[in-house]
């Protein structure tokens, strides 16, 4: 059976529609109108194969974090290559002020909210600080829940050559791994704050040995975070898998952005490398803003369209019976 199919029994039953009716939070696809449902009627399930052709005909990956179902599943309907299901989780979605703060169980709950939205787009997620740092086994252990538990295809690894053992151990196993060098977030503390790596030349020259020896130890693409753009281009020439970019200029093979910064949801630091695609903050604003004066000014709900009705023989036997 294929993945399609197997969505299509499991996310979307086939419903009368009758029953359908009742179920008004049920996704509906009928509303889903234009460009973009009618690309991703088109579009086949992403594979790691699909990724490396992209790379080498330069078509540009698109990867997007997504954090529960209903982002997942914008991933899926609009055109998202990747979903990534990133420790950034930690900050945008439950308020820490730390990836580190992250533990695997939340990563689990989130990943398995993301997983049963998002089908087409290849799925990955982080591995959380500290999950996958004691030792490959541990390693192994907590990559096969994510993937048994949490229905990640792949999972992402913040580091250098320390963790090259790591990821040589989970690809031998079948589970892919995606590398993340340059700015590592899970490190902020070590490296006194969020700040752009590879600027010298000794810099740069860890950051490419690096990407070359997680692509050695068997990652299949390698994000590359807050570097000089020229080191991006340099390292995206000279890897044989896709480089995918975020604050690494316009020459990687993909580019990645959080959710919540490229909606301009987040209220905290904005990075240079962030453009805001939509105005989702101000969406927010405006809408909270107007439901609380409609409840204080008693203009919601309306009697004849919000809400509903009782047959009036009915009503009078209830007065009846009430004393
Ligand atoms: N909302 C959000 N977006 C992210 O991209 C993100 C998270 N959260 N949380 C987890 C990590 C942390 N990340 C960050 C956080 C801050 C900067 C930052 O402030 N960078 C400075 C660089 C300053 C310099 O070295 O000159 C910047 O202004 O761009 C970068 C990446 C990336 N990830
Ligand atoms: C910003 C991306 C690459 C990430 O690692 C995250 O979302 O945590």
């Amino acid at each position: 059976m294929t993945r399609n199919m197997l969505s299509a029994l499991s996310l979307r039953p086939a419903l009368s529609p009758v029953a359908r009716r009742w179920m008004s939070a049920w996704p509906s696809d009928k509303k889903e109108t234009g460009i973009a449902s009618e690309r991703s009627a088109r579009r086949k399930k992403v594979t790691i194969q699909h990724l490396h052709q992209m790379r080498q005909s330069g078509t540009p990956i698109a990867m997007v974090t997504a954090y529960d179902f209903p982002t997942g599943r914008a991933c899926d309907s609009y055109g998202a290559d990747i979903t990534l299901v990133g420790d950034s989780l930690a900050q945008v979605c439950l308020g820490y002020d730390s990836t580190t703060k992250l533990t695997l169980d939340e990563m689990l709950h989130h990943c398995r909210a993301v997983a049963r939205g998002s089908k087409l787009p290849f799925l990955v997620a982080d591995m959380p600080f500290g999950s996958y740092h004691t030792s490959p086994e541990e390693a192994v252990r907590n990559a096969v829940r994510l993937v048994q538990e949490g229905g990640v295809e792949a999972v992402k690894l913040e580091g250098g050559e320390e963790i090259a053992p790591t990821v040589r151990r989970l690809t031998s196993i079948g589970i892919p791994v995606m590398a993340h060098v340059g700015l590592l977030p899970q490190r902020h503390t070590a490296l006194s704050g969020y700040r752009v790596q590879g600027k010298d030349a000794a810099s740069a020259r860890s950051v490419y040995n690096s990407a070359l020896a997680l692509e050695d130890a068997g990652a299949f693409s390698v994000v590359l975070e807050a570097i000089p753009h020229i080191l991006g281009t340099h390292i995206t020439n000279k890897l044989s898998v896709p480089t995918i970019g975020i604050g690494a200029g316009p020459n990687t093979s993909g580019q990645v952005l959080v959710w919540d910064d490229l909606m301009a949801r987040w209220h905290g630091h904005k990075a240079k490398f962030v453009r805001r695609f939509a105005d989702v903050q101000t969406e927010e604003m405006k809408g909270v803003s107007a439901y609380v004066n409609a409840v204080k000014t008693r203009a919601f709900p309306e009697v004849v369209n919000e809400s509903y009705e009782m047959d009036e023989t009915e009503w009078r036997q209830f007065l009846e019976g009430v004393v």
